[in-house]
C-alpha cells in the first residue's frame, strides 16, 4: 500500500489572474478576482488547471467565444479583452492562419505549434494545441517550460533504443516505466493492464526509495468504468500537475448563445480540471500529481502508463510528449512481441496440423490422433487433457472427465454446434456441466469437428489453476458507490484486499481458439478419410469373402466335396465335350469306369470313415496315374469316370490296368492289405450318346464284377 509522504509546495504555475468577476456566480475564483462585480460574463461549466490557458473559438476561427480567466499570465491579455475578439490578435496572424488550414481538414492537428511572448518583460515560448469539437475550435495553450541543462532528446532516443531491444512483455514494461519515470521525475510509474472483465492489473511499476510496491494488485473496473476507459482512448493523454491548484473558470462571450455553451465539449483537452474520480484515485495512493497516457490497441484500451508523485510534478509539455513518444514505441512494441508470439504459437500448431494432414493416407482414426499428437497437442495449448467425439465414439487422451461426462458435454454442446468454439474457465459453474463428474477439469475449450452428423467435437481440458487476487479495496465494496447518490462521497478506503481464486482454470486466449478450430477442421478431415478407409477395408473384406463363397459354390457345383476331384455333373460335362470333339475330329476316345470292390465292406468292418479315406486316397492314386489331358470324376458312391482323351480302346486297356495297379497298392493304416477295383472301358463309337458309352462301360465294368473283380473288361461285342 503507497505511504503518505506529506503535502509537497504549491504549483508554481499558479499566478494571480487579472480578471474580476462576480463572487457568487464565480466561487471557485480565487478573491482578486471578484472585483469587478458588474462584468456580467456567462458561465460555463468548464474549469481548467491553472498551468495553461484556453480559447474557444468558432467554426471559422474569427471570434474568441470563450476563454479561461487566466490568458492574462500566459498571452499577456486579460480575459475581458479577448471574448468577442478576433483570435489573430493574440495568437497572431501567422498562427491562425496555420490553425485555421490544419484544422480545415483535420479534426487535430498534426503536432503542436508553438507561440513566443513577451510576459514580464520576458520572452517565453508556449505551446498551442488545438481540436475541433462541433462548431467550435478549441485551442490550449500551455509554457514551454526550458529544462535547464537537460538533454531530452538524448535520454528519450536511449530509452527508444532500450525499449526495441526487449524481447518479452514483462521486459518492455519494464524498461518502460523505468524510461517514463526517468523522463517525467514522478516518484512511482505503474502499467496497467485492463483484463477481459475491465479490471486493472499492475503489470510493471518503478517507484522511489521508501515507496510501497503496488505491483501485481488489480483495480477494480468501478474504478475505471468502462465509459470513461473509451474516452481516455481517444483522449490518450491525462495530466494532473497539482491536484490542488485552484481550477480556473472558462467564461463566455455575452453573445454567445446558452445552447452553443452548453454544446461545447472540452472534455478533450489536456488543461481540464480533475474529476472527481481522478481526485480519489490519486487521494488513495496520497499523492498529488498524475500523469496517464493510454496503451491503445487494435481493439481499444489495452491500459495504460501512469505516473502518481505525492508532491506536485511540473510537467511541460515536451516532457510529457516524450514519455507519450516512450509509450507510443512501447505500444508497438508490445503488440509487436505479441503477435510474434501469437505467430510462433500458430506455426507450431501449423506444423502438428501438418503432420497431421500427412497421415490422411494412413486412415488415422481419432484414438489414434490422440495417441500419436495427444502429448505435443497438450503441451501447445498448455492442457491436460483432450477428448474427441466423432461419430458416437470418444477417445480420451490425458487428464479429462470419464468418457460419460465427455458424452453429456457432447450433447450439451450439440445445440451450438456450427458456431465455433466454446471455452470456459470455469466448466464446474457452466449450467452443461451441471451434476457431471468432471474429474478436477475446470477448463473447456470445445471446437465442433465440421462434418454431416454435427455432433463432432474436439475437447482441451485444463486443471483448476488456483490464484491469488490482491485487490486494491474490495471490489464489492466498489461497485456499491459506483453510482453515488448526489453528495455522497466518492472516496473508499484504500488497502489491499487478497481473494483466493479456486474452481477456475487458466483463461483461454482468442488465438488458442482459432488455433482450435483449425485443428479441429483436420482432425475431422483426417477422421473422415480413416472412416472412408474403414469402409473401403470392410468392403474389401466382404467383397473377399464373396468371392471365396462363389469360389465354393463353383467348387461345390463342379467337384465332389469328399475326394476333392469332378463331381458327376462336370465329368458329365466332360463327357458331352469330348463326344462333340470326338465326333467333330473324328477323334476316337475311351471312358474307363471303375468300381471299388466290396467296398460294402469296408464300411460294414472298419466304418464310414475309413471308406471316406479309402476313396480319398483312390482318387488321388489315380488321378496320379492320367495323363495331363484326361480328367476323371466321381460317378457316385464307391464308381469312378475316367475320361481319356484321344485314346483307341488298346490305350483305355493299358490305362485301365495302371489304374487297377494303382488301387490295388492303396493301402491305409485301418486297411493294409488294401482293396481292387473291377473297370469296364468303353470305347466312343460315332452314333454314341453320353447315356449309351456309359452304359457301354457300365455294363463292361459289370462283366469285370462277375468275372471275379479286380480285372478289367472292354465293351467290344456288347
Ligand atoms: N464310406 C463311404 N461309403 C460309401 C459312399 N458312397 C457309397 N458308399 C457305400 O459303398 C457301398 C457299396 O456297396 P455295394 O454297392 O453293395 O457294392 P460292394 O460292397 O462294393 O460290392 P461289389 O461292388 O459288388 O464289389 C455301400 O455300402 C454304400 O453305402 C461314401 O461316400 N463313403
Amino acid at each position: 500500500m503507497p505511504q503518505g509522504r506529506g503535502s509537497g509546495p504549491q504549483f508554481f504555475f499558479m499566478r494571480e489572474p487579472q480578471l474580476t468577476l462576480n463572487p457568487d456566480r464565480f466561487p471557485e475564483v480565487p478573491d482578486a478576482l471578484h472585483s469587478r462585480p458588474e462584468y456580467p460574463l456567462p458561465d460555463t461549466s468548464l474549469r481548467i488547471q491553472p498551468c495553461g490557458c484556453l480559447l474557444v473559438l468558432d467554426s471559422a476561427l474569427s471570434r474568441i467565444l470563450q476563454c479561461s480567466a487566466n490568458t492574462g499570465l500566459f498571452l499577456n491579455a486579460p480575459a475581458e479583452t479577448l471574448l468577442g475578439e478576433q483570435p489573430a490578435q493574440v495568437l497572431g496572424r501567422r498562427l491562425t492562419g496555420k490553425l485555421r488550414s490544419e484544422l480545415r481538414a483535420n479534426e487535430r492537428l498534426s503536432g503542436p505549434l508553438s507561440l513566443q511572448k513577451e510576459i514580464d518583460g520576458r520572452k517565453t515560448r508556449l505551446q498551442v494545441n488545438a481540436f475541433r469539437s462541433g462548431t467550435i475550435v478549441v485551442v490550449e495553450v500551455e509554457p514551454i517550460t526550458p529544462l535547464g541543462n537537460r538533454r531530452l532528446m538524448g535520454t528519450v532516443n536511449q530509452w527508444l533504443t532500450r525499449l526495441s531491444r526487449a524481447e518479452t512483455p514483462d521486459s518492455l514494461m519494464d524498461t518502460l516505466v523505468t524510461g517514463v519515470r526517468d523522463i517525467t521525475r514522478f516518484e512511482r510509474a505503474l502499467v496497467f493492464h485492463f483484463d477481459g472483465e475491465g479490471h486493472g492489473v499492475c503489470l510493471a511499476e518503478n517507484l522511489a526509495k521508501g515507496l510501497s510496491p503496488v505491483l501485481g494488485q488489480r483495480f477494480a473496473a468501478s474504478d475505471y468504468p468502462a465509459e470513461q476507459r473509451e474516452k481516455f482512448a481517444v483522449r490518450e493523454v491525462r495530466s494532473i500537475p497539482d491536484l490542488n491548484a485552484a481550477p480556473v473558470t472558462v467564461l463566455s462571450w455575452q453573445t454567445v448563445s446558452e445552447a452553443t455553451v452548453a454544446r461545447i465539449d472540452a472534455s478533450g483537452t489536456v488543461l481540464r480540471a480533475p474529476s472527481r474520480r481522478q481526485r480519489n484515485f490519486l487521494d488513495d495512493f496520497n499523492a498529488c500529481s498524475l500523469l496517464s497516457i493510454a496503451i491503445v490497441g487494435q481493439s481499444g484500451l489495452w491500459g495504460m502508463v501512469t505516473c502518481i508523485s505525492e508532491t506536485p510534478t511540473p510537467l511541460p509539455p515536451t516532457l510529457r510528449d516524450a514519455a507519450r513518444t516512450l509509450v507510443s514505441m512501447a505500444t508497438q512494441r508490445l503488440f509487436l512481441i505479441k503477435a510474434r508470439m501469437e505467430s510462433r504459437f500458430l506455426l507450431q500448431v501449423q506444423e502438428s496440423r501438418d503432420c497431421l494432414v500427412e497421415d490422411v493416407r494412413a486412415g488415422l482414426s481419432p484414438a489414434g490422433m490422440l495417441d500419436k499428437y495427444g502429448k505435443d497437442w497438450l503441451s501447445l495449448f498448455r492442457s491436460d487433457g483432450l477428448a474427441c467425439v466423432n461419430r458416437g465414439e470418444i477417445s480420451a487422451y490425458g487428464a479429462t472427465p470419464p468418457l460419460k461426462s465427455i458424452a453429456r458435454l457432447a450433447r450439451g454442446l450439440a445445440h451450438r454446434h456450427g458456431q465455433g468454439a466454446w471455452a470456459s474457465s470455469r466448466l464446474r459453474h457452466a449450467p452443461l456441466a451441471k451434476g457431471l463428474a468432471l474429474n478436477g477439469c475446470c477448463g473447456l475449450l470445445a471446437v465442433p469437428l465440421p462434418g454431416d452428423d454435427a455432433q463432432g467435437w474436439l475437447m482441451l481440458f485444463r486443471p483448476e489453476h488456483d490464484r491469488s487476487f490482491y485487490w486494491a479495496g474490495r471490489p464489492e465494496a466498489d461497485a456499491l458507490i459506483s453510482t453515488p447518490a448526489p453528495g455522497q462521497d466518492l472516496h473508499r478506503t484504500f488497502r489491499t484486499w487478497q481473494e483466493e481464486v479456486r474452481g477456475t482454470g487458466e483463461p483461454w486466449k482468442p488465438v488458442e481458439c482459432q488455433a482450435a478450430v483449425d485443428l479441429g477442421e483436420d482432425v475431422a478431415l483426417v477422421a473422415s478419410a480413416s472412416e472412408i478407409t474403414r469402409l473401403n477395408q470392410m468392403l474389401r473384406g466382404e467383397q473377399q469373402a464373396l468371392a471365396m463363397a462363389n469360389d465354393k459354390l463353383r467348387e461345390a457345383v463342379s467337384h465332389d466335396s469328399l475326394t476333392g476331384i469332378w463331381n458327376r455333373y462336370r465329368i458329365e460335362q466332360e463327357l458331352d465335350k469330348e463326344l462333340a470333339k470326338a465326333r467333330r475330329q473324328k477323334s476316337p476316345f475311351c471312358v474307363p469306369l471303375l468300381d471299388i470292390d466290396h467296398f460294402k465292406q469296408v464300411n460294414d468292418n472298419q466304418g464310414h470313415e475309413t471308406g471316406d479315406e479309402l476313396l480319398r486316397h483312390i482318387a488321388c492314386e489315380v488321378t496320379g496315374v492320367l495323363r495331363q489331358e484326361d480328367a476323371i470324376g466321381r460317378w457316385g458312391g464307391e464308381e469312378f469316370v475316367v475320361v481319356s482323351t484321344g485314346a483307341s480302346r488298346v490305350d483305355g486297356l493299358i490305362l485301365a490296368e495302371r489304374i487297377r495297379k494303382a488301387i490295388s497298392e492303396v493301402s491305409i493304416k485301418q486297411l493294409p492289405e488294401g482293396v481292387t477295383a473291377s473297370i469296364g472301358v468303353a470305347t466312343w463309337r460315332p452314333e454314341d450318346s453320353r447315356k449309351e458309352l456309359v452304359a457301354r462301360a457300365d455294363k463292361a465294368m459289370y462283366a469285370a464284377k462277375t468275372g471275379g473283380r479286380n480285372r478289367t473288361e472292354t465293351d467290344q461285342g456288347l
